[in-house]
């Protein structure tokens, strides 16, 4: 046998130590970066998020209560076992855009403008989802939205982007947030293509996605939810005792039966994988004057003058309100009181 001499065995040892030690100091430096680097692309702020549904979002008891409550309970588990999945439905202009800011503006320091948020767009974009390259453009309200160019530009294509996308920004940030607004006129091949981020997978080739939160927007269940809202409206009751149970049934078969919504046959529903189906009632002239006075109240601390109810009532006179006899809710909930103002300011 080789004798290895005492000197030269313990001097071997100590570089083994040294090596693990300096390897473990390196690891723990890591970790820590890390940690540090998920800290800070987003952090949530409980109480902001529940001060902004109470004091911003207008007529939306149910929407305001699931929200808090979902995003609050997923925030705060260190181990989620899937990402949170919520659908936003109802008539336009009603918030479920406005939501997902104030979502966002509670997580990330940034809000919208965060480089972990994204806003996948749809219209008329992804006729063949395998066909359309994806760009980012910013949106009316300066957000960045993803979209599709004409199908001939770049044969490299939607889904395959769509999947890199969501995969170097989970690598970035665990937190990430992704909306995918007009779900219901995105193609469903598109949506099958996310479907295995949304899984109960530990991770999916190295990256794990569970604590990522996607958002889908869609008009798709608003005409169930209108119908139940104006139910209770002759029928004398208060908006604010429609409950979920009043809605669920109603709206999640006129998303799943509907071929327009983009749910329709996607592994989504099939699988059970939307946590939340948020409702958005349509808004009555209450809401829009309070649209209007919050609008006015944004310009004023930007240096216009102070709110005026009469030209919010102005304003909120001037909209368009359904059934045309009763004239109860907003034909585009709170859409167009931005361009309204103008012409009345
Ligand atoms: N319930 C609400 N409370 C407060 N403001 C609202 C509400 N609904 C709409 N607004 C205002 O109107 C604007 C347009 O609404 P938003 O884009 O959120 O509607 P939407 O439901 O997403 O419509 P669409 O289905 O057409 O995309 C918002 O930016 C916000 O200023």
């Amino acid at each position: 046998a080789i004798v290895v001499p005492f000197s030269i065995s313990s001097a071997l040892g100590i570089a083994m130590g040294f090596i693990i030690s300096f390897q473990l100091t390196q690891w723990c430096i890591f970790t820590k970066l890390h940690n540090d680097l998920q800290q800070e692309c987003a952090s949530f702020n409980r109480t902001g998020l529940k001060m902004d549904l109470e004091n911003k979002l207008f007529g939306q008891h149910l929407a305001s209560r699931i929200i808090l409550k979902a995003v609050s309970e997923f925030m705060s588990n260190d181990n989620p076992k899937k990402p949170l999945v919520l659908s936003l439905h109802g008539p336009s202009g009603t918030g479920k855009n406005f939501v997902s800011q104030l979502i966002a503006e509670n997580i990330y320091k940034e809000g919208m403008s965060s480089k972990f948020v994204h806003v996948f767009t749809s219209t008329l974009h992804f006729p063949n989802p395998r066909l359309l390259p994806l760009y980012k453009v910013k949106n009316s309200r300066g957000f960045m939205m993803t979209s599709c160019s004409s199908p001939n530009l770049n044969p490299l294509c939607s889904q395959y982007q769509l999947q890199q996308w969501i995969k170097d920004s989970v690598s970035n940030c665990e937190r990430s947030m992704f909306i995918f607004d007009e779900m219901d006129k995105m193609h469903p091949g598109l949506i099958d293509s996310i479907q295995p981020y949304l899984e109960y997978y530990d991770k999916v080739v190295g990256v794990s996605y569970r604590k990522s939160i996607f958002i889908f927007l869609s008009n798709a269940g608003g005409e169930s939810i209108v119908e139940t809202a104006l139910d209770f409206w002759r029928e004398g009751r208060a908006r604010e005792e429609i409950d979920l149970k009043d809605l669920e049934t109603s709206v999640s078969l006129s998303v799943f039966n509907n071929e327009k919504s983009g749910f329709f046959h996607t592994s989504l529903i099939d699988k059970n994988l939307v946590d939340f189906f948020v409702p958005f009632l349509p808004l009555e002239y209450s809401h829009v004057v309070q649209c209007a006075m919050a609008e006015m109240k944004a310009r004023a601390s930007e240096g216009e003058g102070p709110p005026d109810l009469d030209v919010a009532n102005q304003v909120a006179k001037d909209l368009i309100y359904f059934p045309k006899q009763e004239r109860v809710f907003s034909v585009k909930g709170c859409k167009t009181i931005e361009s309204k103002l103008d012409y009345y300011t």
